[in-house]
Parts: C-alpha cells; sequence; structure tokens
C-alpha cells in the first residue's frame, strides 16, 4: 500500500461527483471511474463534470479519470460505489478484476432489484465481501450542497474501526464532519426507505396540501420507518439520530431532493413515465417503493405512507384518491 489510501470512486452523476470532490480535499490521487466519454473529455479539458455539479473545479492531476471499470478498481484499495442501484449489477458485469482485499463502500441509497438486497448485503452475498470490508456512506446530505460546501454531516457505517477511521478521514473537511456507527443494515434501510417517503412528500406538495400535513406525514413516516426496520434487523438504535430522521427530513424537505420533486410531478399529474423523462436525475425511491412493499409481505409492517406510493406508481391508483384515504391511517 502507498503512503496513502488508494481510493476509486464508481459513477458518474452528482453524488459520485460529490464524493470525488470530498475526498480531493485529502488524498493527492483519487480513481474516477464513469461510462461517459464526453463527460471524461471534459473533465480533462475544462475541469468540470459537465451534467452534474457543473460549478466544481477539479485540479486533473488530482484524478485518474477512466472509463474502464477494471483500471479503477484495480488501483484502488478502497472502492466508492456511488451509481443508482438499478444500474449495479449491469456496471458489475463489466468486472473481471478481483474485489478480494478491497474496502467496498456503497454510496447507493437502495436496494438492488436482482436480489432484493441492500447494498452491504449484495455485495456480501454475491461477491462474497466479508462485512469487516463493507462500509456505508449515509446521511443528510445533498451533493448540491457539498458543491457549495454547506457544513454536512454523513454517517460510516462499518463493523472494522481501522477501515472506518480510514475512510472517514479522508471524506471529512471543513465542510463535511463524519460520524461512525456500526448499524450497516440499519442505516441502509432508513436511506431506502426515506427515498419513498420523500417521494410521498412530493406527491402531497403536488397535490395541494400545506406544510401542516407535511409535518404530520413526517411524523408518521420516522415511525413507520422504525417499525420497518425494527422487524428487518432488531437492534438498540436511536432512530432520531441524522442517519435516520436526519436523511429523511432533508430528503422530504429540501427543493434539491430528486425523490420529492419525482413525487412533486407525480402529484401534479404527470405520469411515472413522464415525471422520469422529465427529470436529468434518477429517483431511487421509485425503485425502492417496489422493493419495499414486496419485502414487507415477508415482515409483515404496517406501513400505509409505502403502500399508498406503491400503489400509485405500480397499479396506477389515482394519487388524490390514494392520498384521500391514507389520510384516514395517519395520526
Ligand atoms: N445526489 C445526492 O445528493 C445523493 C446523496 C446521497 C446518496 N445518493 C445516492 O447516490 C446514488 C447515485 O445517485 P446520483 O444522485 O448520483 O444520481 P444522478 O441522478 O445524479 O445521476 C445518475 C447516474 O446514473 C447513471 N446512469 C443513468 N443511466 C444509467 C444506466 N442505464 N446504466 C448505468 N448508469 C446509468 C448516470 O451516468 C449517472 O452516473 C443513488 O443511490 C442515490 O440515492 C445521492
Ligand atoms: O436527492 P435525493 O432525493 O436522491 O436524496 C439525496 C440524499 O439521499 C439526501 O440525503
Amino acid at each position: 500500500m502507498s503512503d496513502y489510501p488508494k481510493f476509486a470512486v464508481i459513477g458518474g452523476g452528482s453524488w459520485a461527483t460529490a464524493i470525488v470532490k470530498m475526498l480531493s480535499e485529502n488524498l493527492p490521487k483519487i480513481a474516477w471511474y464513469m461510462r461517459n466519454d464526453t463527460a471524461l473529455e471534459e473533465i480533462k479539458v475544462n475541469f468540470h463534470n459537465p451534467n452534474y455539479l457543473s460549478s466544481v473545479e477539479f485540479d486533473v492531476d488530482q484524478l485518474y479519470l477512466t472509463n474502464d471499470i477494471n483500471k479503477a478498481i484495480s488501483y484502488a484499495d478502497y472502492v466508492i460505489f456511488a451509481i443508482p442501484s438499478a444500474f449495479l449489477s449491469k456496471e458489475m458485469e463489466k468486472l473481471y478484476v478481483s474485489l478480494e482485499g478491497k474496502v467496498i463502500i456503497s454510496a447507493i441509497k437502495g436496494i438492488i432489484p436482482e436480489t432484493s438486497l441492500i447494498v452491504g448485503e449484495h455485495f456480501h452475498t454475491v461477491y462474497g465481501i466479508p462485512y469487516d470490508n463493507i462500509a456505508v456512506i449515509t446521511g443528510p446530505c445533498h451533493a448540491e450542497e457539498v458543491a457549495l460546501e454547506r457544513l454536512s454531516y454523513l454517517t460510516l457505517a462499518c463493523r472494522n474501526e481501522e477501515h472506518a477511521k480510514t475512510v472517514a478521514d479522508c471524506l471529512s473537511s471543513h465542510y463535511i464532519k463524519v460520524k461512525e456507527t456500526d448499524d450497516i443494515v440499519g442505516t441502509e434501510y432508513a436511506a431506502v426507505l426515506k427515498n419513498i417517503y420523500a417521494i410521498a412528500c412530493g406527491m402531497a406538495h403536488g397535490l395541494g396540501y400545506g406544510d401542516n400535513f407535511q409535518a404530520l406525514l413526517m411524523s408518521n413516516a420516522i415511525r413507520e420507518m422504525k417499525k420497518f426496520i425494527k422487524k428487518v434487523h432488531r437492534m438498540k438504535r436511536n432512530i432520531n439520530n441524522s442517519a435516520y430522521l436526519g436523511d429523511l427530513l432533508v430528503t422530504g424537505y429540501s427543493l434539491f431532493s430528486r425523490n420529492r420533486m419525482f413525487g412533486n410531478m407525480i402529484g401534479k399529474g404527470y405520469t411515472v413515465k413522464s415525471a422520469q423523462m422529465e427529470m436529468s436525475m434518477i429517483a431511487e425511491g421509485y425503485y425502492a417503493a417496489k422493493s419495499a412493499y414486496e419485502l414487507n409481505q415477508k415482515y409483515g409492517a404496517k406501513t400505509p405512507i409505502i403502500n399508498a406510493v406503491y400503489d400509485i406508481l405500480y397499479n396506477g391508483k389515482d394519487p388524490k384518491k390514494t392520498f384521500r384515504k391514507l389520510t384516514e391511517k395517519l395520526d
């Protein structure tokens, strides 16, 4: 190993761009893989990702830019995945180098559709990565605010203290603070579920409900989240911590939220397809609503908000009528 930790970031979207920015505050070299050749060339020549967080300027001498995922992963001891969950399996099909001995860090807030597993479990089950070498980056943090260097707190979930410290140190800066936890499963599920609740908030807004109702919706959402996570993985956790409640609040309230934006369009009358086409970004909660709904058929937690979002997105149910029914179930 060299005298500094070797990181690779996988993905070319907003969150990958923000993570490269965070790492570049501390590391002399970062490998950065993205599929899009035009964007790669643009970063080399103009120092900005043209498609996401284009205000962020990179020092290209710090970047090992590649469109070959194998080269990026070969370079690194720590690999951060920051692509939407729906595309992870397809990207991994390109992989022929081994992941053995590497620390795999998920910055993805989603469930892998092919396996219905959260990302840490997916890496453990499908690629044989030991849990000691798995970490999760979560917490209330929008990429756009990282670009603006607004103070943000991340949570790093990892069972291995040494790995956790290395990753936390490399992400930390004057605008990023990193808290550590060993609740890999709970924080991952919280990150998945809050996206569905943010879609519900957006839908409510689009339908004309106001701040009073949104506050009630959030209050019900955190209780629903607690019940769901408790069924899936029982351990002592404080649901009010920022990785759970904090992330729910920022995603539900922030105008930067992709999930809220998507829900808002549905509430205003867009079809699912047209809302997706209108957005240049991915709302993870769309995929999560299906996975969480289906998973919950096994766990049986009481989840009226998830069920309502699922019905609207996947069963073609009318948002107005579905929300009217939902209001009867909330308190
Ligand atoms: N943006 C944030 O603020 C933020 C914060 C925390 C976590 N996350 C999580 O990070 C992950 C990535 O989200 P994002 O916000 O960077 O997404 P984004 O919407 O900004 O970018 C979309 C990404 O998906 C890629 N993509 C689109 N179609 C693809 C395909 N067919 N195959 C492979 N890749 C494809 C694009 O190249 C791009 O990298 C998500 O799980 C999200 O929940 C995002
Ligand atoms: O923009 P969203 O809705 O994908 O949310 C981004 C982050 O997860 C907020 O913490």
